[in-house]
């Protein structure tokens, strides 16, 4: 038995910071998407507003724009030309009203706007046939959404349909964002060859692939299906080029044919700390090599998933400059769990919708090893000694569906 022990295991919140503090100095560089293709990407700098919103005072009505004063005064104005959405600024003809429609530019001389169905025309006149409004009534003025040079988007955020919306008001055509971060996934171990005895399908590799795709990461899939050491050295030598992270599963542990740990000491990567006091995933084991990050995985699926949502997450949002925390879901707990000095506990949860807000009931689960309990989970909740769960109290875990 090899002695790559777990003897200098660090606590939990040491690794995060860890991972955090290094993922701070490799932010990947910036690249430009055009905005239609930008939804999912992250930020790479503030953008500001080039002009204000609405640009100009603008109807918020299909109606008639005049000036109050004149109606109050005559109680109808004859009609003069119409503006739609589009149209150059025109000045309203003194003592007449003009047809407007939403989104048109307010003519000047005109201070109010009134909808078309309340009014009435008659002879080329319009008179209201509803109360007047107040004089302004209507009109969308210029800059009142907001102002140009307001900071639209923030660096480090993920861009979504409503930024999408935002920048393309403004016609912006491309947009400086993070570049994707590439991440290589290496699975390994003799039971991954299909035709091993006791063969174990690689469930691993695609379960990480889509996670780590769905935060935005550029994933490859490698696999060395075998514990022979030469020849998961070549998967890993081949699947670090190009890779700005590198995520292993499995062989980190003490076994005979846990050879991640030697493997990458030789060739020359740095281990920035080996285990962690967390259930499950105690084997985690993070390295660094020249720029790239190596995190290798325990085997086990449950602790393979726990590892990569608790660190690799984490770890990838700060390189893609994401500061602000993944909201948290909080709960009203109907079970109790304590865990012992020092350690963090990972449970699977289920929610359920309650009286004031959720509950969430613990998902049974065999251990490291389960796949199905994270199926039928829908958070995951974080117990140390100083915030153990209780019954009835209220709880805050970390979402786990792709919905929450
Ligand atoms: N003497 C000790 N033994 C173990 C310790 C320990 O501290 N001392 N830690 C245990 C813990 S905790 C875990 S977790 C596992 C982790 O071991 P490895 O990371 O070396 O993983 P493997 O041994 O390669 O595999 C474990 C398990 O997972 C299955 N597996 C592996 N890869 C995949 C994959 N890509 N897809 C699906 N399933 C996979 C593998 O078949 C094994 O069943 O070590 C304990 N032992
Ligand atoms: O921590 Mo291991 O990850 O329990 O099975």
């Amino acid at each position: 038995m090899k002695t790559n022990s777990f003897a200098r295991q660090v606590d939990y919140a040491t690794a995060l910071r860890l991972v955090r503090d290094r993922a701070a100095r490799v932010m990947p560089p910036a690249t430009r998407v055009p905005v239609a293709r930008a939804t999912g990407r992250v930020a790479a700098a503030d953008i500001m507003a080039r002009t204000c919103r609405p640009p100009a005072d603008i109807s918020a009505m299909d109606g008639y724009a005049f000036a109050h004063d004149a109606m109050v005064a005559h109680g109808r104005l004859p009609v003069a030309g119409r503006t739609v959405a589009g149209d150059a600024a025109i000045s309203l003809a003194p003592g007449h009203a003009r047809a407007i429609l939403t989104g048109a530019h307010i003519p000047a001389g005109a201070d109010c706007v009134m909808a078309a169905e309340r009014m009435a025309v008659v002879d080329g006149t319009v008179a209201p046939t509803a109360p007047l409004p107040a004089s302004g009534a209507n009109i969308r003025r210029q800059g009142e959404e907001f102002a140009s040079g307001t900071r639209l988007v923030a660096a480090g955020q993920r861009l979504d349909w409503r930024h999408v919306a935002l920048l393309s008001s403004q016609g912006v055509g491309d947009v400086a964002v993070i570049r994707r971060p590439r991440v290589s996934v290496v699975s390994n171990g003799a039971e991954l060859a299909a035709d091993a005895p006791g063969a174990c399908p690689d469930s691993n590799a695609p379960m990480l692939a889509s996670m780590l795709t769905g935060i935005g990461a550029r994933v490859t899939t490698h696999a060395a299906p075998t514990d022979n050491v030469a020849r998961q050295a070549a998967c890993l030598h081949a699947a670090r080029r190009g890779a700005d992270v590198m995520v292993t599963t499995g062989g980190i542990s003490v076994g005979d044919t846990d050879h991640m740990l030697d493997i990458l000491r030789d060739a020359g990567a740095r281990v920035m700390f080996r285990g962690v006091a967390i259930r499950p995933g105690r084997p985690l084991t993070v390295l660094e090599h020249d720029g790239q990050t190596i995190f290798c995985l325990p085997g086990n699926p449950g602790a393979a998933a726990i590892c990569a949502l608790m660190f690799v997450w984490p770890y990838l949002r700060t390189i893609m400059g994401q500061d602000m925390p993944r909201p948290g879901v909080c709960a009203t707990a109907d079970f109790t769990a304590d865990a012992p000095p020092g350690v963090t506990l990972f449970i699977p949860v289920s929610l359920h919708p309650g009286p004031q807000g959720w509950l969430c009931r613990r998902v049974p689960t065999v251990g490291a090893s389960d796949i199905i309990a994270f199926s039928r989970a829908d958070a995951l909740l974080a117990v140390t000694q100083d915030s153990p769960i209780r019954a009835g109290q209220p709880a805050w875990g970390m979402p786990l569906r792709a919905d929450m």
